[in-house]
């Protein structure tokens, strides 16, 4: 284990906006800003790059862009100024050359008369893969999550954290190049949540799967990041950056290790700066 990291080592005060050495860029924000219909304003502009095979997770206190941001680079929701690259390019970029980009959303929104493959088929069936060609993908997405021994059970048959599962796996059908998760275990019990965790990270490991995650749990954040943004509110934006230098991959020897409760104490104290009221600082 690595010997703990002193205080000024936890910031990464690298710009944002720079490419991470040696790592294509697979999202670009470009001092993209939203200001809402109705004049709010969600996000202050924002410059970050998202890195190939990097797991970067957005934390902050509520109200502070998390899901704005992560809808911008899922191509959701446009900025009302500034713009973002994916694959160095536009939007006709996404979906270019096999360049797919996968959604998980806090709730599962399964199809509840349809069995657990039937779910995960969905996006091919939109795509137009036919069931024969499908089978075998479907197959291989739902043993990635553990789930094979369930692919003919209904939503209403399996618990909670199966039914997340199910929705991964509907996203990893796709074989997508970025997976953006928005608070995909918050409604789930803090066991449940650890085990998908766990095999979260191993789903990253084995293939570096670039993945943009939203949290409010600091201990999540830790363990699963390669990088954390820390934002704030009023107006949304960067408030700080912390990189996660631990071996990979991750498991109950991390969670349980001084260098991990040092890295947690340290973002709950950052969290709580970026909560104060009117706060200017930081490295919006
Ligand atoms: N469609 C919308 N119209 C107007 N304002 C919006 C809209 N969506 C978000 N906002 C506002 O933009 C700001 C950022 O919202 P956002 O949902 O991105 O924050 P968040 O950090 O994800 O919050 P939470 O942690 O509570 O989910 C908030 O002030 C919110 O009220």
């Amino acid at each position: 284990m690595n010997a703990l990291p002193p205080g000024d080592r936890f910031e990464d005060k690298a710009d944002h906006a720079r490419e991470p050495a040696g790592r294509a860029p697979v999202v670009e924000v470009l001092s993209a800003e939203k200001v809402f219909q109705n004049g709010a304003r969600g996000l202050a502009p924002i410059d970050l790059t998202i890195a190939d095979g990097e797991f970067l997770t957005l934390i902050g206190p509520s109200g502070c862009g998390k899901s704005t941001l992560l809808k911008l680079i899922a191509n959701l929701i446009e900025p009302s100024d500034g713009r973002l690259l994916w694959w160095r390019g536009g939007q006709d970029r996404v979906g270019q050359d096999g360049r797919r980009l996968a959604f998980v959303f806090q709730e599962p929104t399964l199809m509840p008369w349809a069995r657990a493959d039937a779910n995960v088929r969905l996006p091919l069936e939109l795509a137009g893969v036919g069931k024969r060609d499908a089978a075998p993908r479907v197959a291989d997405a739902l043993a990635r999550v553990g789930l094979s021994a369930f692919s003919r059970h209904y939503p209403r048959q399996l618990s909670g954290g199966m039914k997340m599962r199910v929705s991964i796996a509907r996203a990893l059908v796709t074989e997508p190049n970025l997976l953006l998760m928005d608070e995909p275990f918050g409604a789930l019990d803090e066991f449940t949540r650890n085990r998908l965790d766990d095999d979260l990270v191993r789903l990253w490991w084995e293939r570096r799967l670039t993945t943009v995650f939203v949290t409010h749990s600091i201990y999540e954040a830790v363990f699963l990041s390669t990088r954390i943004i820390v934002m704030a509110a009023n107006p949304g934006r960067i408030f700080r950056t912390m990189t996660i230098d631990a071996a990979q991959p991750r498991d109950v020897g991390f969670r349980d290790s001084p260098q991990f409760a040092a890295y947690c104490r340290e973002l709950s104290a950052w969290l709580a700066e970026a909560s104060l009221p009117q706060r200017t600082g930081g490295a919006a």
